[in-house]
């Protein structure tokens, strides 16, 4: 069996090594030839596999059975045109929310420091309460934070069901928080299209002072709007992770907001790992076989394992060191600059993408709290962490 992967999809030898012959592709070099010639492909986001794609590699004789993407988001496969043809499909449903979790609370977190603001005085807006959205929402509830819930699609199945968190029309989210966080994925057309949910009229709307993140997908903020905002009023601060048009993102845009990052938020290990071993495990399924293997064998122990706090701390400033000894997106934040310069933007995008440095997530920090500093626990249990 022919097995192309991703040469970005990490443990692919350990997952896929055993079940065929495996041939290593850059994923933007993923084709539609690579995918004739192969019974099972595996990709990360950046490997289009749309209609005319699917199409052309099973034109002819075509080996292609199985694909499977080692990422949330799905927006770059034609499923239906996979399915068409007889071809299963497999993703990763939740293998790095954590990770973007940890993304926006770091991101937050150094925003409030940098501007002199406490994030607790803040009421957030969550757009997109999936498996990201949910994670985030429980963490900031842990922080004592207020928040707004915008997810149409979830209100309209869901209904008013007991027990089921009360969801805000975007408009009212937009006029009634402060800080907008967008965790969408990327729908093109229907009833709850996403693309450019943030368009020139929303973006006129927002309050000075707001801050606009966006770590679904790109295309869900319009990047000129948004540029002309930062430009003209300059009033509000955003962090984007996702662009419009990546790898070669707006050089004038990423100037302008306040924390850029070349779509890393999920990159942490146990989250591409996760992702790997959800469609590894997906594999054996389709295939028939045991999955022998476990994610678990596939983590190294983490490099920060402990942290020990002393009393006198504010919860942020606990919250922020207990981040930063795990994850400080000012690193990527510098590292996008750094690479775009010296590289040009598509290249430099990229290569912090390739080379990008091991990252746990902040639930596998155990944290000592120390005496005077006690009152801390429920805050880091409520973020994943142990704590003794
Ligand atoms: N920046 C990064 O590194 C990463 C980005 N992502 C992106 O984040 C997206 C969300 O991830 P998950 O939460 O895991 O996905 P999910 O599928 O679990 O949740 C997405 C939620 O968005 C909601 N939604 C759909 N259309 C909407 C609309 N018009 N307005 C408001 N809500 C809407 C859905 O009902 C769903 O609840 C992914 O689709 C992916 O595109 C995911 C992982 C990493
Ligand atoms: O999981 C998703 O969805 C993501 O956006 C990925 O974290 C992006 O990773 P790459 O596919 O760009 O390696």
């Amino acid at each position: 069996m022919r097995i192309v992967v991703d040469a970005n999809v990490p443990a692919a030898d350990a997952c896929f090594g055993e079940l065929g012959e495996l041939i290593r592709l850059p994923g933007r070099e993923i084709d539609a030839a690579a995918l004739r010639d192969a019974d099972v492909v595996v990709v990360r986001s950046i490997t289009r596999i749309d209609e005319a794609v699917v199409d052309a590699a099973m034109s002819g004789k075509s080996r292609l059975r199985f694909v499977g993407t080692c990422t949330i988001g799905t927006d770059p496969v034609d499923t239906r045109a996979l399915a068409r043809h007889g071809v299963s499909f497999a993703s990763a449903p939740g293998c790095n929310a954590e990770a973007v979790v940890d993304y926006v609370l770091s991101s937050l977190l150094t925003l409030a420091e940098r501007q002199g603001w406490q994030l607790s005085e803040r009421r957030v807006g969550i757009v997109g309460v999936g498996n990201v959205g949910e994670r985030l929402r429980k963490r900031l509830a842990a922080m004592g934070i207020e928040c707004l819930a915008c997810d149409p699609p979830r209100a309209e199945a869901e209904g008013a069901e007991a027990g089921v968190p009360h969801f805000v029309d975007l408009d009212t989210l937009i006029d009634e928080c402060d800080v907008l966080c967008l965790h969408t994925p990327l729908v093109r057309e229907g009833p709850h299209a996403t693309r450019h949910l943030f368009d020139a009229q929303r973006i006129a709307r927002l309050e000075p002072g707001t801050v606009l993140l966006n770590a679904g997908r790109g295309d869900c903020v319009d990047g000129l709007a948004l540029r002309q905002r930062l430009t003209g009023l300059g009033d509000i601060s955003a962090v984007l992770d996702v662009w419009e048009s990546e790898p070669k993102i707006d050089a004038a845009l990423r100037d302008l907001v306040e924390i850029a990052t070349p779509h890393i938020a999920g990159y942490s290990m146990d989250g591409k790992l996760r992702g790997s071993h959800q469609v590894y495990a997906a594999l054996c399924r389709y295939l028939g076989l045991p999955a022998r293997l476990t994610l678990d064998s596939l983590l190294p122990a983490p490099p920060v394992p402990r942290l020990v706090l002393d009393g006198g701390l504010e919860p942020e400033d606990a919250l922020r060191r207990c981040l930063r000894a795990v994850y400080d997106v000012r690193r990527d934040h510098d590292s996008l600059y750094r690479e775009s310069r010296q590289r040009g933007m598509a290249a430099g995008f990229d290569a912090c993408r390739a080379d990008y440095p091991p990252r746990r997530e902040l639930a596998t920090l155990e944290v000592e709290l120390r005496e005077g500093a006690r009152e801390l626990a429920p805050l880091l249990e409520g973020m994943g962490c142990r704590v003794d």
